[in-house]
């Protein structure tokens, strides 16, 4: 990847970028079955920090909880607010207030095109297609991408995907960003380039992913084991405990938790 414009640039094209200290989400007493599963039953939590990691076992409930921040998914009981937005219920305001990668950018992209996928996010917002299409340019520009506006998606690698994916989020202005594991199976060039553009740019990140060394710099992490809060504080306390407790589990060939 080529070397993206330096991050007051970047900034400055982002546009009325949030202010990372007033981000904050507030989780209270949700609940939240999948398919008659229960997944959540009255978790709590509230993140003002500008850098969190969330970090547990596979089914532990990392994923759900990423779409529930977004308001991709409606409690069952609870509620979820990211700055003062109830996230499933005022989904145009959600828009404009938190935006999620996940991990498969195919997953997340819909249109042929990037420059199309780029104006579709911000046309949802609420902005007239001109006004999108041309900052849609401008989000290109700022990545060093200005040729890609009629690239088609089919002829963009993997790592490439993601970054369309990552400008489209930016473009949005989002006040906090939710990483679902976007990086995995990335090279780590790709990682690291896609990382720092997210360091400089996004106010909040909410970053979800089995790579602990990759959350080590966090203000903040979060071990969640079974729809529970297993344990939260400083990021390298929570992830030498996690991996104190895993490599016990790890010696025990046992798959019947999973
Ligand atoms: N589409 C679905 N339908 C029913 N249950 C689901 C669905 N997706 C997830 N679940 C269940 O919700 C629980 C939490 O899953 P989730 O995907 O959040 O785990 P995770 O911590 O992200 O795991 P991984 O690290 O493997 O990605 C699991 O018990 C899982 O089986």
């Amino acid at each position: 990847m080529t070397t993206p414009q330096d991050g007051a640039t970047l900034n400055a094209v982002m546009e009325n970028v949030a202010d990372a200290a007033a981000c904050r989400i507030e989780i209270r007493d949700l609940r939240y079955l999948r398919d008659g599963v229960e997944v959540f039953d009255g978790l709590n939590l509230t993140l003002s920090e500008r850098r969190v990691g969330v970090i547990g076992r596979n089914g532990s409930g990392k994923s759900q909880l990423a779409r529930l921040i977004a308001g991709l998914a409606p409690a069952d009981a609870g509620e979820v607010t990211v700055n003062g937005v109830a996230v499933a219920k005022e989904r145009l305001k959600a828009l404009r207030t938190v935006g999620i990668l996940f991990q498969n950018p195919d997953h997340q992209i819909i249109f042929p095109t990037v420059g199309e996928e780029l104006t579709f996010g911000l046309v949802a917002q609420g902005m007239p297609k001109d006004d999108a299409q041309a900052k849609a340019r401008r989000t290109l520009e700022a990545f060093n991408r200005p040729d890609w506006y009629d690239r088609s998606i089919q002829t963009l690698s993997q790592g490439q995907r993601h970054l369309v994916c990552l400008m489209a989020v930016l473009a949005m202005n989002p006040g906090v960003v939710v990483l679902d594991e976007p990086f995995a199976g990335l090279d780590l060039p790709t990682t690291l380039a896609l990382t720092r553009y997210l360091d400089r740019v996004a106010p909040a990140l909410v970053h979800i992913s089995h790579d602990l060394q990759a959350l080590r710099d966090y203000d903040r992490v979060i071990w969640v084991d079974q729809g529970k809060v297993k344990q939260d504080g400083p990021a390298a306390e929570v992830i030498d405990a996690y991996v104190a407790a895993m490599t016990g589990q790890g010696d025990s060939d046992d798959f019947a938790d999973l």
